[in-house]
């Protein structure tokens, strides 16, 4: 039997359900997942490997309307994996309509000539006749290679979908080794974990102006001790991620404290600092510090 290999980009609007998609499908916390848009920040690769397949997905920031150098940013590394990709699945919350948001999107995988998979998720929240209609409506705007109705939180319907994805792969050889499952350092985990915590505590224009950076990690046999470096890009926002008598800032940190010590099965001290960098998502030196401009700027916006 031949070995099968390749790259699947997961595309789509924000809030979709891309993460959550990527980590079923690894039965494994690859990337964070939060109910706010635009929480993916970074192209995310998850491999599965199997005894007779390696599918390398690669998770990527939701398609948007940017406001800033980040957004154009994560958008264009959007685009770079659709066009490296041997197949596309396109995840699309099924309970909304089609916007003008994917239309443009629809253009960038015409263009690409690449088979895409239309994956209507979040079918768990509606009925048949519901699903038929938006299911029509897709139909109508492309001819898609494979429609997957799924629910990525309750993982339904997904091993069908890896076992068609399989057959759209080459022949090909293991691009990764059997226990790499992600191309993220353990340093951006942390990072994101800590991010992940932030978005869930925090309300309206905080969340988008927040970058986590990890500034020390040292390890003994039975303990983790880190210290983080929030960054917002106001004296206001800040105020509101301490908290009064630092309550918020402590919230965060105890949540965070407690997923890192499932992760590392080990006692964890984690202290965190919040500082100020004026409209920091419009440099392009911010963006290259806080990890986001990692992909050479040559292709379109
Ligand atoms: N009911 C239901 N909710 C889902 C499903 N899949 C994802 N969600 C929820 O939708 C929200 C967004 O999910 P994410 O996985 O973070 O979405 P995303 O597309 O990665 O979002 P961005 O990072 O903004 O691009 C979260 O609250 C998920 O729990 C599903 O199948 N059913």
């Amino acid at each position: 039997m031949s070995y099968k290999s390749g790259f699947i980009a997961i595309i789509g609007r924000p809030n979709a359900g891309k993460s959550t998609l990527l980590n079923a499908l690894l039965n494994e916390k690859i990337a964070i997942t939060t109910p706010k848009p635009q929480t993916t920040r970074n192209n995310i690769s998850g491999i599965l490997t199997r005894e007779d397949a390696q599918f390398i997905f690669t998770d990527t920031p939701g398609i948007h309307k940017p406001k800033h150098e980040l957004g154009k940013t994560l958008n264009r590394n959007a685009y770079t994996a659709i066009a490296e990709a041997d197949v596309n699945f396109w995840v699309v919350d099924a309970t909304q309509s089609f916007g003008s948001g994917d239309e443009f999107l629809l253009e960038k995988i015409k263009k690409s000539h690449i088979p895409c998979f239309l994956i209507l998720n979040k079918i768990d929240l509606l009925d048949k006749e519901k699903l038929i209609r938006t299911l029509q409506q897709w139909q109508e705007r492309h001819t898609f290679a494979e429609i997957f109705p799924v629910s990525a939180l309750q993982k339904d319907n997904l091993n069908d979908l890896l076992e068609v994805t399989k057959g759209y792969l080459e022949e090909g050889p293991k691009f990764f080794p059997d226990e790499m499952v992600s191309d993220h350092g353990e340093q951006f985990q942390i990072a994101e974990i800590i991010r992940e915590k932030v978005l869930y505590k925090t309300n309206e224009e905080v969340p988008h102006s927040v970058a986590v950076v990890i500034e020390r990690k040292e390890e003994t046999a039975t303990a983790v001790f880190l210290q983080a470096l929030i960054v917002v890009e106001r004296t206001s926002q800040k105020a509101i991620l301490i908290g009064k008598q630092a309550a918020m800032i402590r919230s965060i940190r105890l949540a965070a404290q407690k997923e890192l010590k499932e992760k590392f099965h080990k006692k964890v001290e984690l202290e965190l600092y919040v500082r100020v960098e004026k409209n920091w998502r419009n440099r392009s030196n911010k963006l290259q510090q806080f990890g986001y401009l990692e992909l050479e700027d040559t292709h379109e916006g």
